[in-house]
């Protein structure tokens, strides 16, 4: 399949690296000239275009927009052009199916947001499908995101939610795992070491709420023995109001005032 990326930043590339790792399809970017970006071509080996009148005339059967939010619909009408079973997969957050199929209206439009580790085939994709995605098409999609991680499928209403989770998440457990790492050092820990253990930690508790479904509160408890050392730490982390944090980092995230 020829999968073309529009936008090869932070997620744009991400999502290159994601599906370079599967020889089945043909990934290729478009990115105005920018020697970042160049280079990431040369070491991933993928085709690069700068304009979207030769991605047009490529005709890829998938485009997955990632470039920023306020302009996807203008460079979503740059494409006007494309085969009608072209599909579209935008990533840009808050942009609707709507606003799209007014500029292609010829085209099957779903609206999806990533997180950045679909680098690492490891990411968080909420997917929101449109009535006219069935079939062969819908089956195209979940296979190309299946490549880049678990999907999460919702309605439309609800991506801008399962967004702020599963998108902003990343940047709020590395701030989270930035200040381990800092008690770690402060404990006698270089800061290499620190690095791994947390990212393993961090990687094991996912995967143990993951596999076992428990939930997060029933796995906080198999934590803390009575009169145990983490039973303390989690007393600091509710004077210093860490869950009310975090809720509030959410509603914020989420465009609340
Ligand atoms: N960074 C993340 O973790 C996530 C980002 N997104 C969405 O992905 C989109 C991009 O976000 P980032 O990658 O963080 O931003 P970014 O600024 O790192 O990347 C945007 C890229 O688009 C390129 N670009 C600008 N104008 C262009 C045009 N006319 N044609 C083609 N490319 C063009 C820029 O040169 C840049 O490389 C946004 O819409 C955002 O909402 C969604 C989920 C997560
Ligand atoms: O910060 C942002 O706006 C994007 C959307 C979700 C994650 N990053």
């Amino acid at each position: 399949m020829k999968i073309t990326v529009v936008g090869v930043g932070s997620m744009g590339g991400a999502i290159i690296k994601g599906l370079a790792s599967s020889s089945a399809d043909e990934v290729s970017g478009l990115n105005p000239t920018n020697p970042r970006v160049s280079r990431l071509a040369d070491y991933l080996h993928f085709k690069l275009f700068t304009t979207a009148s030769e991605v047009v005339e490529y005709q890829p059967d998938v485009v997955i927009l990632t470039t920023p939010a306020n302009i996807t619909v203008a460079v979503a009408k740059e494409l006007d052009g494309l085969q009608p079973n072209t599909i579209i997969i935008s990533a840009a957050a808050g942009v609707r199916q709507y606003e799209l199929k007014a500029v292609l209206p010829n085209n099957p439009v779903v609206t999806i947001i990533p997180n950045t580790p679909v680098a690492v085939n490891a990411g968080t994709i909420g997917l929101a499908l449109s009535a006219d995605v069935t079939g062969a098409t819908r089956d195209n999609i979940i296979y190309v995101l299946n490549q880049l991680g678990d999907i999460i499928t919702v309605s439309e209403d609800q991506l801008d939610i399962v967004g702020v989770i599963g998108g902003c998440g990343p940047a709020f457990i590395d701030i989270f795992m930035d200040a381990m790492s800092d008690a770690a050092v402060k404990h006698g820990l270089d800061r290499q070491t620190a690095y791994q253990l947390i990212a393993s930690m961090v990687k094991g508790t996912g995967a143990l709420a993951y596999d076992t479904e428990k939930s997060p509160s029933a796995l906080r408890d198999e934590v803390t023995s009575p009169a145990g050392t983490t039973i303390k730490g989690v007393e600091v982390l509710e004077k210093h109001g860490f869950r009310f944090s975090v809720i509030d980092a959410v509603n914020k995230a989420n465009g609340e005032d």
